[in-house]
């Protein structure tokens, strides 16, 4: 028993000397920042968990306090200055993916928690083909079939009297998308009356637990061996998540499956791509557990960053009259009739339709929200006059980017004219950086400016005089699931169009 009483009155005055260890002598001692968060990594933990995932919201208020460089825990820095940016993310970086933070996103083969930038190198090689531009001009009808189906559905409203609840159906048209690419087997959300709403809660319902699995990664593992049986009695939308895992587990099954048969697939997909050892120089063909895990990855990369910026694209122009009237005299001068379909080519040169999608992406919609957090490399780093040694971590994020006041003037309104003067915008390029820059860049960046130039022209060339309803206060929230969502009792984004409008 002694040693019982030795460790319970030994513990406490080691968290005291950690405490004071890392307030007084670690080498970020010096970096500003409120003394709690120096002291544990739970001061992270504790914003998320009790404010609804808003951790973005709390370095905000840092930066504004404390100034461009603050800690946020014991060895994580954060940066506001937009000028670092480059210094981290770009192409040959030495700075590599935080391990702690990617982990709680499982590990496996998958490219984008990999934390080494070579073993990264690697896997990325075998997923660029697949989403090259060049591929995605050439499936380029997969996203035309898609918006058609939410055209139609639009169509109907005027007749039925219903509005369309359009957040779900852009973020069913990324789904869609993607699992026809991916898989070559489509889950057709648009199909459903309510585009597939219970598809994303159990999306949502992984979100939180991220938070939780980087504090304390053995729950990551507890979580991942709960059987199913006990998961449908725990949570429905928990049932639903793992029934989306096992989903995607059959698709790759299926895929194996006929490949081992030896068949030939209409046309090469993602997963059959990444089956196939010659894929790139260097691939291993993953284990079906690690194709599910890129699976499952890719599908949530795609859904709620590309489904978020076409809603804000949306509903900003549908909710601003002049806006509104610019973008659809411009599509209609180019295309004067409705009913054909608008390729992606024509559509990007349009000037107008080009500000309207950068300004979505640029401010309001953020793409990953929080930051994204990257390991010093050897010979540490500086920023803004700081010095730090190798492996702090130091993350930036597209929300401080774009809400910088002193490149995006008034970063609450939605304002696409600020693209239109050459000059201008290509001083805000270098600032623009949803899809982040360098090595880790979206991969899926060509797909998502196809599906956002094709949804946003063809709905507004077809209803130029759509209506919807103001939001205001917590329905233009977001909550950081690492992709952010809108709260769950947010009023959605629906339009409906008047017979007179067909
Ligand atoms: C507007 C739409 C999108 C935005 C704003 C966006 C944003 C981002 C960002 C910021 C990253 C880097 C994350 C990090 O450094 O941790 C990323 C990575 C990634 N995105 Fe996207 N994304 C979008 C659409 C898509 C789509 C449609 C796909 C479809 C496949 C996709 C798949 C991926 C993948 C696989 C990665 C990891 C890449 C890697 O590590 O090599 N994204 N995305």
């Amino acid at each position: 028993m002694a040693w019982s009483y030795s460790f319970a009155a030994g513990l406490p005055l080691w968290l005291v000397g950690v405490a004071a260890y890392n307030v007084y002598f670690h080498p970020l001692a010096k970096v500003p920042g409120p003394k709690l968060a120096a002291v544990t990594s739970l001061y992270k933990t504790y914003f998320n968990a009790t404010d609804a995932s808003k951790f973005y919201l709390q370095i905000a208020k840092l930066h504004e306090q404390f100034g461009p460089v603050v800690r946020i825990s014991p060895n994580e820095i954060h940066l506001s200055d937009p000028e670092n940016y480059d210094k981290i993310y770009h192409i040959g970086t030495k700075f590599s993916k935080d391990p702690i933070f990617y982990g709680a996103f499982g590990y496996g083969t998958a490219a984008f928690p990999t934390p080494s930038n070579e073993i990264h190198r690697v896997r990325r090689a075998a997923l660029n083909p697949l989403f090259s531009r060049k591929r995605v001009l050439e499936l380029e009808n997969i996203i035309h079939d898609k918006v058609e189906k939410v055209g139609r559905r639009i169509g109907q409203s005027a007749m039925s009297k219903t509005p369309v609840d359009l957040h779900h159906a852009c973020r069913a048209i990324s789904v869609d998308a993607i699992t026809d690419y991916g898989f070559g087997n489509c889950y057709n959300l648009l199909d459903e009356e309510d585009f597939g709403i219970p598809f994303f809660d159990a999306m949502r319902e992984l979100g939180p637990a991220v938070w939780f699995f980087q504090q304390w990664p053995f729950l990551q593992s507890l979580a991942l061996s709960i059987p199913y049986w006990l998961a449908k009695r725990l949570s429905a939308n928990l049932e639903a998540f793992m029934r989306l895992q096992m989903d995607c587990k059959d698709q790759i099954l299926a895929i194996k499956e006929a490949k081992d048969r030896g068949e030939t697939p209409k046309r090469v997909t993602i997963f059959s791509h990444l089956m196939d050892p010659k894929a790139a120089e260097g691939h291993i063909v993953p284990s079906v557990d690690d194709l599910t895990d890129e699976a499952f990855i890719i599908l949530s990369a795609a859904q709620d960053t590309t489904g978020n910026a076409m809603t804000i694209a949306l509903y900003e122009t549908i909710s601003n009259p002049e806006i509104y009237a610019a973008v659809v005299e411009e599509i209609k001068l180019t295309f004067p009739d409705p009913n054909v379909r608008l390729d992606f080519l024509t559509l990007e040169k349009l000037p107008y339709l080009t500000a309207v999608i950068k300004e979505s992406l640029s401010r309001l919609s953020y793409g990953v929200i929080g930051r994204l957090p990257r390991v010093t490399p050897s010979g540490g780093a500086e920023f803004n006059g700081i010095s730090i040694p190798a492996g702090t971590v130091v993350g930036m994020s597209a929300y401080m980017m774009h809400r910088d006041p002193t490149i995006f003037p008034s970063p609450d309104s939605f304002h696409p004219s600020r693209w239109l003067e050459p000059g201008a915008a290509r001083h805000l390029e270098k600032y623009l950086v949803p899809f982040s820059k360098g090595p880790r860049q979206c991969v899926g960046m060509p797909l998502a400016y196809s599906e956002l130039y094709i949804t946003i022209g063809t709905l507004l060339r077809r209803y130029p005089n759509l209506k919807t309803e103001k939001l205001e206060g917590r329905s233009l929230e977001y909550e950081d699931y690492f992709a952010p969502y809108r709260p769950k009792d947010a009023k959605l984004f629906s339009v409906w169009a008047e017979s007179g409008d067909l």
